[in-house]
């Protein structure tokens, strides 16, 4: 079980006791584990891309603009999230950009959302024709890896290898935080999904805790690696 103090706030208002524990699975230490992972993968290299954690109705975001593999438990923001309060800020920083999406994941009842600026993300959303005027969205079938992805939200059990994945793909804004509209939306349009691909930027996966977050998070990751090799020898990724 996680050990989460719950020592009295500290009288500076930093609330030091909501990102400190030995325990490596607090949010605030897991965060910055898995930030130092993901960074040796390139999906959070140059300060872009980003993780936040739920616990109960504590969310747990990195600080903007920084180097995200270095950084430290202190270092973490924690927000209310009936209130979207700040309970720790700390005052060298400000939250993470992304901060309105990762709301967005755990407004659907995700417990981890995950933000990569990978390259084989983003060149499948360079692969996938941009057609105004309808949703663009990667499809692919008959690959082993799709069953590291659920069914969809509320469904049991993971897709079969059979089955299609469909990631909806987004047009990206300038600032991060823009993106929240068509996110939203395309979360809506496609119930089951718990991706959103952002052209010519990156990924935003999200899943029920932090394990499912980042096994399917790598799960997409192979697949997206996969297709695009796959379109070099010109090979299909769908049978029709
Ligand atoms: C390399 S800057 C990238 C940012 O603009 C953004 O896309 C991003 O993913 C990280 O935003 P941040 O506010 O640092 O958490
Ligand atoms: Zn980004």
């Amino acid at each position: 079980m996680m050990a989460i103090e719950t020592a009295m706030s500290s009288n500076d208002g930093s609330n030091h006791h909501l990102v400190h524990s030995d325990d490596p699975m607090h949010p605030a230490n897991h965060i910055c584990t898995l930030c130092a992972k993901f960074y040796t993968l390139g999906w959070v290299t140059g300060t872009g891309g980003g993780t936040s954690i739920r616990h109960g109705e504590h969310i747990y975001i990195a600080p903007s603009g920084v180097q995200k593999e270095l950084m430290k438990p202190t270092d973490i923001f924690v927000m209310d999230f009936n209130n979207r309060e700040y309970l720790r800020r700390p005052n060298v920083h400000k939250p993470s950009a992304c901060t309105p999406l990762f709301l967005a994941a755990f407004t659907r009842g995700a417990g981890c959302c995950i933000h990569t600026h990978s390259q084989w993300a983003v060149l499948v959303t360079l692969l996938v024709e941009r057609d105004f005027g309808k949703d663009a969205c990667f499809e692919i079938e008959e690959i082993e890896q799709i069953k590291g992805i659920p069914k969809g939200r509320g469904k049991q059990g993971n897709l079969g290898y059979y089955d299609r994945l469909r990631i909806p793909i987004i047009e990206n804004t300038a600032q991060e935080e823009d993106l929240t509209d068509s996110l939203e939306k395309a979360m809506e349009k496609y119930p089951d999904t718990y991706a959103v691909l952002v052209r010519r930027h990156g990924i935003y996966v999200w899943g029920d805790n932090v394990h499912k977050a980042k096994t399917q998070c790598e799960s997409l990751d192979y697949i997206f690696q996969l297709a695009v090799e796959m379109k070099k020898l010109g090979l299909l990724w769908t049978n029709k």
